[in-house]
């Protein structure tokens, strides 16, 4: 698993499972509480700590799945029994979810952009502190991440933004690979030589 392996096999190997593949056992309290000190090293311009965590966990995760499919079902009453089934069980396919929220904003000397970067590295770092506690995990977004009405339900203040709802706990299914993009595609080198 992923907590005995060395860094550099764990960067080359690191990868999502999706959330429907998530079972318990998720990381306890005390666990989480490791985890999340692990989660905020990152860098951040300033010391700013523009961003936060919302946990959620147990039963209170049912509920805001129904609260999250009567939401849906406003805005499309033809859901099919499908998606009805998805919108209930958006918070209680991983026995954990955390809500990393930016809370970035005008600064004289940083960039809002650094600071939403930031949540960015938090969201990443969550995943990796996650494996490194023997779980999986994986960050998503998803519709309500984006409707404001949905925030208070989910306790997301007014000017705030989620960086990312990090799923984590168990899985009995294997962990396959995805395609990464080429170096090739995605570097310039400048200077240097050969
Ligand atoms: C900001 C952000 C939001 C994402 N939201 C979703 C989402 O809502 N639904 C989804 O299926 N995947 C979403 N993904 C992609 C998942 O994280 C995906 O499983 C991930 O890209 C797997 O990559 P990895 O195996 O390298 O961790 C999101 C990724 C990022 C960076």
């Amino acid at each position: 698993m992923y907590e005995q392996i060395k860094l550099l096999d764990y960067l080359a190997t690191r990868r999502s499972v999706p959330a429907f593949q998530m079972c318990e056992p998720g990381p306890s309290k005390s666990e989480l509480e490791d985890i999340l000190k692990l989660a905020v090293r990152v860098p951040d311009h300033g010391k700013l700590a523009p961003w936060r965590f919302i946990v959620y966990r147990g039963a209170r995760r049912a509920e805001i799945g129904e609260a999250l499919l009567s939401m849906a079902l406003v805005k499309r009453p033809d859901l099919s029994e499908e998606m009805i089934a998805v919108e209930r069980a958006r918070f209680t396919r991983a026995p954990v979810v955390i809500g990393v929220i930016s809370t970035a904003s005008a600064h004289a000397k940083v960039p809002e952009w650094e600071q939403v970067m930031s949540a960015g590295a938090v969201c990443l770092n969550l995943l990796m502190a996650a494996n490194a506690h023997g779980y999986v995990a994986n960050w998503l977004s998803e519709w309500f991440a984006f409707d404001e009405e949905a925030f208070p339900l989910l306790g997301i203040q007014p000017g705030e933004r989620v960086a990312g709802f990090i799923h984590m706990g168990s899985t009995t299914f294997p962990i396959t690979e995805r395609p990464r993009p080429a170096l090739d595609d995605v570097v310039t080198w400048v200077g240097g030589d050969e």
